[in-house]
C-alpha cells in the first residue's frame, strides 16, 4: 500500500455528523426493513477505516504525476468481486497478474506505473434492468454481493442490509492480504519477471520475444548493480479502488481525518462514479465532491464538453493536481470519432485532469451461446484509439482500467492463445461482466507497452 510518513492514529467517525443532502440517487438497493438498515449503518460507522487518509493523499500525488504525463496508471480487477472468491489464492493470483502487467508497462512507458486494484470494495453493480426473468419467473436483478445473492431464488435476491457488513469484512480481509503481499516480498521484481518468462515461453513467444529479452537484460543489469537487492525492489505501492455506488455503504465509511479535519471515504483509496450514476444533480457526484480521495468519473460516448466541464467544476473546482480522473469507455468503433473532438473542445482544461482508458465497457456483446462477452481485439483497438486521440489533442494517455482476473477463465474471446466463441461455456465464472483471463491480461500489457514505447519516441 502507499507508504506515508505521517502517523496512523484512527480517524474519528464522522458519518453521523454529516448531513447528506437529499438528492436523487439512482441504482440504489431497495432494503425492506428500515430498522435493520439503521442498525447496520450505525455499526458500519463505528468500524475502523479500511484505508488511511494519508494513503489517499499519496495516491492523489501519484495521480498528479499521471495528469502531468510523468506516470501511467494500471487499474484492474473483477467486474464484481464476490464474497466466495475472497480466498488467498484468488487474491494472490489477481495481484500477481496486475504486478506482472505493471513490470511490462514500466518498461514500455519508461516511467512509474501507479498500480490500483479494482479490489476490496467492488461488491456492488449498477444494472440495466431492475429485474431478471428466467423461464417465466421474474426476480430482482443481481446487484453485487454487497446487496443480494446471485442464486435465482426470492430469498437470495432480496436486498439484505447485513451484506453491507459482510462486504466490509471481505474488503478488510482482502486489503490485509494485499498489504502483506506487497510489503512482504511477493512483489520482488525478480520474481515478477520470472513469472512473465512463463508467458513468453508460451504462444506469445514470437510476438513479444524481443521486448521480453529487453526486459530481461534490464532486470539482469539491476541485479548485477546490486539495486535489485534493495528494499525498494522488494516492496510495491498498491492502491484499492471501487465504484462508489451504494451510498449506504460509502457514507458510513466517511471519516474526518484527525490531522486536518477533512473528510475521506475510507472504504478505498480511489473511488469512482459510474457512467450510469454521474448525473450532475445527483447524489453520487455530490458525495464524491465532499471527500478528499482521488476521484474517477466514467465517461461514455455521449459525454460532451459542457457535461465534462460541469463535472470538473463540481468535483474539482480548484483543478487540484491528481484530484480528478476521467475514465473513458467509448467503444472501439466510436472512440476515434468521439474522444479527439471532446479533448480538443476542452482546450487547456483537458490537461488539468488524468485520462484513463476503460476498453471494456463499450465493447460488450452477447455470443450465440448467450454469454455476455468482449473480444480481446476490440479491447486492444479501443486502447489504440485512446492513444491516437491523445496524440491528436496533445494530451496525455494516462492509463488503462480493465476487468481482469488471475484465473484461467473463458469469458472474453480472442488473444494470442485464443478463447473461441465455442469455448465460452468452459470456464465462464463472472457474475457480471466478462474479464480478461491471466494470459489475455499479460498480452494486453505487452501490446500497451508497445504503444507506450511508440508514444514516447
Ligand atoms: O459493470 C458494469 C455494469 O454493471 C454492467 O455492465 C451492467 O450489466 P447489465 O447490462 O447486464 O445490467
Ligand atoms: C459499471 C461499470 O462501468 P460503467 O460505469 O463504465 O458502465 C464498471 O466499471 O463495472
Ligand atoms: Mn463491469
Amino acid at each position: 500500500m502507499g507508504r506515508v510518513s505521517t502517523d496512523t492514529a484512527a480517524m474519528a467517525p464522522a458519518s453521523t455528523t454529516i448531513d447528506w443532502p437529499d438528492l436523487p440517487a439512482t441504482q440504489q438497493p431497495s432494503w425492506e426493513d428500515p430498522a435493520e438498515l439503521a442498525e447496520v449503518l450505525s455499526v458500519l460507522a463505528t468500524y475502523p477505516p479500511l484505508v488511511f487518509a494519508g494513503e489517499c493523499d499519496a495516491l492523489r500525488d501519484r495521480m498528479a504525476q499521471v495528469a502531468a504525463g510523468r506516470a501511467f496508471t494500471l487499474q484492474g480487477g473483477d467486474c464484481a468481486e464476490t464474497l466466495a472468491d475472497v480466498t488467498g489464492p484468488n487474491i494472490r493470483d489477481r495481484l500477481k497478474t496486475i504486478l506482472q502487467m505493471a513490470v511490462v508497462l514500466t518498461y514500455g512507458a519508461g516511467m512509474p506505473i501507479v498500480k490500483v486494484g479494482r479490489m476490496a470494495g467492488q461488491f456492488a453493480k449498477p444494472r440495466s434492468s431492475d429485474v431478471e426473468t428466467r423461464d417465466g419467473v421474474t426476480l430482482p436483478s443481481y446487484r453485487g454481493d454487497m446487496v443480494n445473492g446471485f442464486e435465482f431464488t426470492p430469498e437470495a435476491r432480496r436486498h439484505d442490509p447485513g451484506r453491507l457488513l459482510r462486504a466490509y469484512h471481505a474488503s478488510a480481509s482482502t486489503l490485509n492480504l494485499v498489504r502483506g503481499f506487497t510489503g512482504g516480498g511477493l512483489a520482488d521484481l525478480r520474481s515478477v519477471h520470472s513469472w512473465n518468462k512463463g508467458f513468453i515461453q508460451g504462444p506469445a513467444q514470437a510476438r513479444y520475444e524481443q521486448m521480453a529479452a529487453h526486459i530481461d537484460r534490464a532486470v539482469r543489469f539491476l541485479e548485477a548493480s546490486g539495486v535489485a537487492d534493495s528494499e525498494e525492489m522488494r516492496r510495491v505501492e498498491f492502491y484499492s479502488a471501487h465504484e462508489a455506488l451504494v451510498l449506504d455503504y460509502e457514507r458510513p465509511m466517511v471519516r474526518r481525518d484527525h490531522r486536518t479535519g477533512q473528510l475521506y471515504d475510507t472504504s478505498g483509496h480511489f473511488v469512482w462514479v459510474g457512467e450510469r450514476t454521474r448525473d450532475l444533480d445527483g447524489a453520487h457526484l455530490d458525495f464524491v465532491s465532499r471527500v478528499r480521495n482521488p476521484i474517477g468519473v466514467k465517461l461514455g460516448p455521449g459525454a460532451d464538453r459542457d457535461t465534462v466541464l460541469r463535472i470538473m467544476d463540481k468535483v474539482d473546482p480548484h483543478r487540484e493536481p491528481g484530484r480528478l480522473t476521467f475514465v473513458t469507455r467509448m467503444g472501439a468503433s466510436t472512440i476515434r470519432d468521439k474522444l479527439p473532438a471532446l479533448l480538443t473542445s476542452l482546450g487547456d482544461e483537458a490537461g488539468r485532469v488524468s485520462w484513463v482508458c476503460d476498453p471494456m465497457h463499450g465493447n460488450t456483446f452477447t455470443s450465440p451461446s448467450g454469454h455476455k462477452t468482449r473480444s480481446f481485439e476490440d479491447v486492444v483497438e479501443e486502447v489504440r484509439g485512446f492513444f491516437a486521440a491523445h496524440a491528436e489533442a496533445g494530451t496525455h494517455p494516462g492509463g488503462i482500467h480493465v476487468e481482469l482476473t488471475g484465473n484461467d477463465v473463458t469469458e472474453c474471446v480472442g488473444g494470442v492463445d485464443p478463447v473461441d466463441l465455442d469455448d465460452l461455456g468452459l470456464r465462464y465464472q463472472t457474475l457480471c461482466d466478462p474479464r480478461l483471463n491471466h494470459q489475455q491480461s499479460l498480452e494486453l500489457a505487452f501490446v500497451v507497452a508497445e504503444m507506450l514505447e511508440e508514444a514516447g519516441r
